[in-house]
């Protein structure tokens, strides 16, 4: 075999010099981790949207000839990492069957190593992440064909019931087209482009059409309507999709809980907020 060139080996000496500064940059950046953790005192030491947004920066700053989609596979890695040395970590993912794409969507979120647990039920998987087994939860997204539904699991007006934090992948549907919400116990957290998810109950036969000016009037436009289900007591629950972030107690919810359109709102909740998934067109 011919030996490279000595240009080659004298680039390949840069990559070194190089690699080792990058080193000494993760180094420091996982010192000032360890600070931050110091100083959250307890606090949530996955913090999604802050996640969220670091990525977007660092994407719409990147300018190398890397694709930015690897670009956020190293960060997705290297955020996962920071978060299981602030404490325990682990996610609990719906498997359905094997290969049905949820688990490497949740691990290119959440890390190669990061424990998984996998359940054949998605309620399963809400039970991990309110009894604290699991940090995180992967579910799909609710759809009115779902025989049973998961959502109805996390109605809750605590602050520390599971919430939807998250929508997978970042980078938008992979090529299996599958997208998935993660919950984790924690108030999701706001950044510059969210949806929210919200849960309104209605009397038993609200129009489609009434209940979307009652939803806009009190300026919560849906944008979707996940799902819809029949309660108990003659009520029905509608899984709403808006743009924008709704806060737990938002003026919003409030208005929405008190509006008078002749019995038709009886009840929202917040089930959770996300940070919009990258547009293709920034990943370019
Ligand atoms: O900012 C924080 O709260 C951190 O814990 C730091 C950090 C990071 O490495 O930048 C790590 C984990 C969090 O999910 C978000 C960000």
């Amino acid at each position: 075999m011919s030996r490279p060139p000595a240009s080659l080996d004298s680039l390949r000496d840069e990559i070194d010099a190089l690699d080792d500064q990058m080193l000494d940059l993760l180094m420091q950046r996982c010192a000032v981790v360890d600070r931050i953790a110091a100083a959250k005192q307890g606090g949530p030491i996955l913090r999604p949207g802050r996640e969220a947004m670091i990525l977007r920066r660092l994407v719409g700053r990147w300018k190398g000839s890397m694709p930015k989609r690897n670009l956020v596979r190293i960060w997705r890695e290297l955020l996962s990492g920071l978060v299981g040395v602030q404490g325990p970590f682990s996610i609990a993912v719906w498997m359905p069957e094997r290969g049905a794409g949820y688990l490497e969507v949740a691990r290119n979120q959440y890390g190669a190593y990061t424990p998984t647990s996998s359940h054949q039920s998605p309620s399963q998987v809400v039970r991990e992440v309110t009894s604290g087994n699991a940090t995180v939860g992967i579910l799909p997204l609710p759809r009115w064909e779902d025989e049973a539904p998961w959502w109805p699991l996390i109605l809750s007006n605590a602050p520390d019931a599971p919430h939807i934090v998250a929508r997978l992948p970042l980078t938008g549907p992979g090529p299996m087209g599958i997208e998935a919400l993660a919950i984790a116990c924690m108030t999701p957290e706001q950044t510059e482009d969210d949806h929210s998810v919200l849960a309104v109950e209605t009397g038993p036969d609200i129009s489609r059409s009434a209940f979307t000016d009652v939803l806009t009037t009190a300026g919560l436009p849906p944008r979707a309507v996940w799902d819809a289900r029949p309660t108990a007591d003659d009520a029905r629950i509608h899984v709403i999709e808006v743009r924008g972030f709704v806060q737990p107690d938002d003026t919003r919810l409030l208005a929405l809980r008190g509006a008078s359109d002749g019995g038709g709102i009886r009840n929202a909740l917040l089930l959770g907020a996300y940070a919009t998934p990258l547009p293709a067109d920034a990943l370019e």
